[in-house]
């Protein structure tokens, strides 16, 4: 089975105001088409982890790699590249743009990263939406849609360039149990119909229950 994310020995301190180790030698593969979830006590060092896998945080040890290569040590003008191309993110907010529409919020990262034509994403960013259902919200403005509708776009948005993971803090933090339900349902096809892998930071047990894998951390390190 390929591997598409590998967390080698990252260690993380934080400097100020003391000197804390909060990520400690953590080490794991995420191969294609796994759905992983991360748990763990509020402050053993989630959101910083996923900080750092996606690349957002450079000021770590040890290394990662994304389909095998390696991008510890990159430029952040690559690191920027890689992260649109490869990475979708799913946060507990949505940061949508509620000024412009549906369609316009998805198509953004493929118009950022420069590779298609506009009537090429355009056709695409509605095939996004047409796939979670939703395509009948294309034109209306992002403010204009429910909080359960608003992450099923932010899932839209994140699968515009393909990537090879999709990253989420939380991403049904802020959903009742039907639009929960409706975003796990989502992921779970994501992995299994496309091969798509995501890892998923979140709070609820039920959820993470149902993924492939939990990764359980304590206090800075990986228990299981
Ligand atoms: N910039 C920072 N400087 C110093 N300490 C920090 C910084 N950011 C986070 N921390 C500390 O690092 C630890 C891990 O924080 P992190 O946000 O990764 O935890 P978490 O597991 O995601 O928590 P939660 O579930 O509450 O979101 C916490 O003790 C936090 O207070």
């Amino acid at each position: 089975m390929s591997t598409i994310l590998e967390a080698k020995h990252i260690n993380k301190y934080f400097r100020k105001p003391v000197s804390f180790h909060v990520l400690k030698d953590i080490s794991f593969k995420i191969n294609k088409g796994e759905f992983t979830s991360i748990m763990g006590k509020s402050g053993c060092g989630k959101s910083t982890l996923l900080y750092i896998l996606s690349t957002m945080d450079t000021e770590y040890d040890g290394e990662l790699l994304l389909n095998n290569r390696l991008i510890t040590g990159q430029s952040r003008d690559h690191l920027s590249y890689i992260r649109n191309k490869h990475i979708g993110f799913v946060f507990q907010f949505h940061y949508l743009l509620s000024e412009f529409s549906v369609l316009e919020n998805v198509m953004l990262p493929a118009k950022k990263l420069g590779e298609r034509s506009y009537q090429e994403i355009e056709h695409d960013a509605f095939n996004k939406l047409k796939m979670l259902n939703i395509e009948h919200l294309a034109k209306k403005k992002a403010s204009r849609v429910s909080g359960g509708e608003k992450q099923r776009i932010a899932i839209a948005r994140a699968l515009i360039n393909n990537p090879s993971i999709i990253m989420g803090d939380e991403p049904t933090g802020n959903l009742d149990s039907y639009n929960s339900e409706n975003v796990f349902n989502i992921f779970k096809q994501l992995s299994e119909e496309q091969g798509l892998s995501l890892l998923i930071v979140t709070h609820d047990e039920d959820f993470a229950n149902r993924t492939h894998r939990i990764i359980t951390m304590e206090d800075g390190r990986i228990l299981r």
